[in-house]
Order: C-alpha cells, then structure tokens, then sequence
C-alpha cells in the first residue's frame, strides 16, 4: 500500500497562484518517484476566498486544512481589498488558519546558496555560508491582543489600537522550540526583544532566562533589543545561529534576513504547533508583478522541502531540493529578483520546469 496523503493548496492572490502552481508541480513529481498518493485540495483563501463567497477565510477552506496532513499556501492580499473592513481583509485569513491550526512557531531559514553571494545586498564575504534560523512566535503578541480596533472618541477625533499580550505559557512554549531547534544546530540562541521599553518583552526576557537555566544550560543564550538585532544583521549576520522573537518583530527580522540570500523570493517557510502543519513563502502577493511570470517561485518550492520534513516524515526530499536549487543557481539561472550580470534570466515557469527536470533525474 502507498503512503496516503492529502495537502490543502490554498493559492490564493496576487503572485500567489503562480508559484503555488510552480510548487503543486514538484509535489507530483515527488508523488511520482517515490510512489506516494497526494490529494490535493485546492482552496480559495484571501482576496480569492472574500471574493468566492465574502469571507476570507471560507468555512470549506478552513475544514480542509484542519482535515489535511499539510497545508500549502501562496500568499495573499492586493490593493484592490486594502480598504474594506479589517475584519474582511485576506491578511485576516492567515490570522485565521494560524490560530485555527495553533501554528504558534514559525521557522523561518534564511540560507546563503553559495551561487548566491554575489546577489546579497552585503559583501560576500560577510554573508558566505550564512545559515540562520528566525523563530517567529506566530500566534500571539501584538497581532492578536486585545483590545485592539479603531473608534471614534469625543469630540470626532479617531483613535486606534492595538495591545502587544504574552502569557508566560505563550513564550515558554516557542523558546522551547527554538532551544530544541538549537540543539540540533550550533546550541546558539539569540533572543530578542524590546525589554527596555515594554513590559510584555520584559517578561519575555525573564521567561526566556528562566527556561534556559532550568532545562537548556547547554545552549549558548544571549539577548538583543530589535533595533540593534536589525542593525548587527546587516553588520555581521554570521554572529546569529537560530533567532527566537515576537510575532511582529520576526515578522520584520525575516524579511530583512530574506535580502542577506538575495531576494525575499527565496526564503521558505514552516508554521508548526498543532496537528496540521502550514508551509507558505514568507513574501506576499507582490502585486507589483502579478500576472507577468516574473515570480520567483523557490521560496514556495522549498517550502514543500519543509513539508517533506516537518510533516510527511521525509527529509531527505527536503535535502534533493535545496540540492537541485543549489545545481540551478550554480548553472547560472535567475528569475528577475536574483538576476545579475551573465546568468541566464527565467521567468516563474521555467524556474520551476528547471527545478522538475532535476528533481526526477535527483529521485
Ligand atoms: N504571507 C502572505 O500572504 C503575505 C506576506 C506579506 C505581505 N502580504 C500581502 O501582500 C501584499 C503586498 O505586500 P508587500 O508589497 O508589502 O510585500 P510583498 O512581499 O508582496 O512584495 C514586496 C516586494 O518584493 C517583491 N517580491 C515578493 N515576492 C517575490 C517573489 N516571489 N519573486 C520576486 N519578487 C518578489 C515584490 O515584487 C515587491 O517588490 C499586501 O496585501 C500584503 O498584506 C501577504
Ligand atoms: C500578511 C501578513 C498577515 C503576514 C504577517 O505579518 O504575518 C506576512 O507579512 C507574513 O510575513 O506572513
Ligand atoms: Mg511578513
């Protein structure tokens, strides 16, 4: 009997559809040679789901990633949905299935290809080898806390909140995945926050201190405010192994980790904690090239790397991938975001023909 599994493919908007498609192509190449049976069911989430039936988050959509082994998701949002209600945002369907799906730790790595140095906003020898890991708490913090909405105050002026809330249990839990994680890298945390101003990260830092000298003392810990931590990772990013942080502030970390690789284009990610598992590029719905197979779509791919290893119990799928990303950018291939002077320019399709083609001869 094959191994029998059923992802949700939430493609949702903008560049979303195009490098989800790109992905759902190495995911039957894997179900192929390995001899897997993958159900696939598609999903509209975001501005697709608000347009399908209202709600960014359609029931059927939510039913079907709490019933999959794994979801996968593009990306979501778009202008065109920037002005109606908060409540009906596509960004809210995200919100939605991370705390539908308690996906409260977000792994977000950001590697170095050795193809890409050169396409590094840094000097390559400051981001050569680079291999950091951004735990991101994902389903609390400023994002969730209450109370939190707009209103309109006496005398007509408008005010807006919103209310940055950890509990101890909350912070303990993530700073526990990260010293795992930690555990099997190089024992390295950094834990950052913004201790000197807010009370929530002051208890961060405490609860973090504490669980470190309780159960993880063979783990080096250190702490780093978030503008500094912002500033050191573009100053020297090999100091940093596996960084634990807030919902917003690893929000902020990972897309300015993302240019140390090159482009946010490449940058995969893992949102973890309950029993259905999230893959999703940590990039949006890039309006701004929608629609012109333009996309880099190998941060989506590596994704689907991350799902083979968190949550279908083969990392060796994981290890082909970032092999056969590797071989192409050593071949010389860039989608526009990682161009430069000499490599062969591809667009979202070939990139992700290329990444076929490799990955059957890998199998
Ligand atoms: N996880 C998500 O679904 C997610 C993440 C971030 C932003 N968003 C949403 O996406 C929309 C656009 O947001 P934004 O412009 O701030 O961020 P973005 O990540 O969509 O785009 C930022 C810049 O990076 C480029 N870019 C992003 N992904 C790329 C890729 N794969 N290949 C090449 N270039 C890429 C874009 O062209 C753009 O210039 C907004 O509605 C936002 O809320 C969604
Ligand atoms: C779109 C938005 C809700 C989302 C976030 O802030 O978490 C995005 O920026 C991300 O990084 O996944
Ligand atoms: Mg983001």
């Amino acid at each position: 009997m094959s191994q029998e599994y059923t992802i949700a493919v939430l493609p949702g908007d903008g560049i979303g559809p195009e490098v989800t498609a790109e992905a759902v192509k190495v995911l039957r190449v894997v179900e192929t040679r390995l001899g897997l049976k993958l159900n696939l069911n598609e999903k509209p989430v975001g501005g697709a789901g608000y347009e399908a039936t209202g709600h960014p988050l359609p029931g059927e959509t939510l039913e079907a990633a709490k019933e999959a082994d794994a979801v996968l998701l593009g990306a979501v949002g778009g202008p065109q949905w920037e002005t109606i209600d908060f409540s009906l945002r596509p960004e809210r369907a995200l919100l939605g299935l991370r705390s539908e799906l308690n996906l409260f730790a977000n792994l977000r790595p950001a590697k170095v290809f050795r193809a890409l140095t050169e396409a590094s906003t840094l000097k390559p020898e400051v981001v050569e080898g680079l291999d950091i890991l951004v735990v991101r708490e994902l389903t609390g913090g400023i994002y969730f806390g209450e109370p939190r909405g707009v209103v309109t105050l006496q005398g007509g002026e408008r005010r807006g909140t919103n209310t940055l809330v950890y509990t101890e249990s909350e912070i303990v839990r993530i700073a526990k995945v990260a010293f795992d994680v930690a555990l099997k890298r190089n024992k390295k945390v950094c834990s950052v926050d913004k201790a000197n101003v807010l009370e929530a990260t002051g208890l961060w830092r405490e609860v973090v201190t504490d669980l470190h000298k309780k159960e993880f003392s063979g783990v080096e810990l250190s702490h780093m405010y978030v503008d500094n931590a912002a500033m050191q990772l573009v100053r020297n990013p090999k100091q940093f192994d596996v960084i634990v942080t807030t919902n917003m502030f690893g929000d902020i970390l990972s897309d300015e980790a993302s240019m140390l690789t090159g482009s946010i284009g490449m940058l995969p990610s893992a949102s973890l904690g309950g029993k259905t598992a999230m893959y999703e590029p940590i990039h949006g719905s890039a309006p701004d090239i929608a629609g012109k197979d333009m996309a880099n779509p190998l941060a989506t791919i590596l994704s689907v790397g991350m799902m083979f290893k968190y949550s279908l119990d083969r990392e060796d799928v994981n290890t082909a991938l970032e092999n056969v990303v590797e071989s192409i950018l050593e071949a010389g291939y860039r989608t526009k975001d990682i161009m430069s002077k000499g490599m062969k320019e591809v667009g979202c399709k070939e990139m992700g023909d290329l990444v076929v083609q490799a990955l059957e001869k890998k199998l």
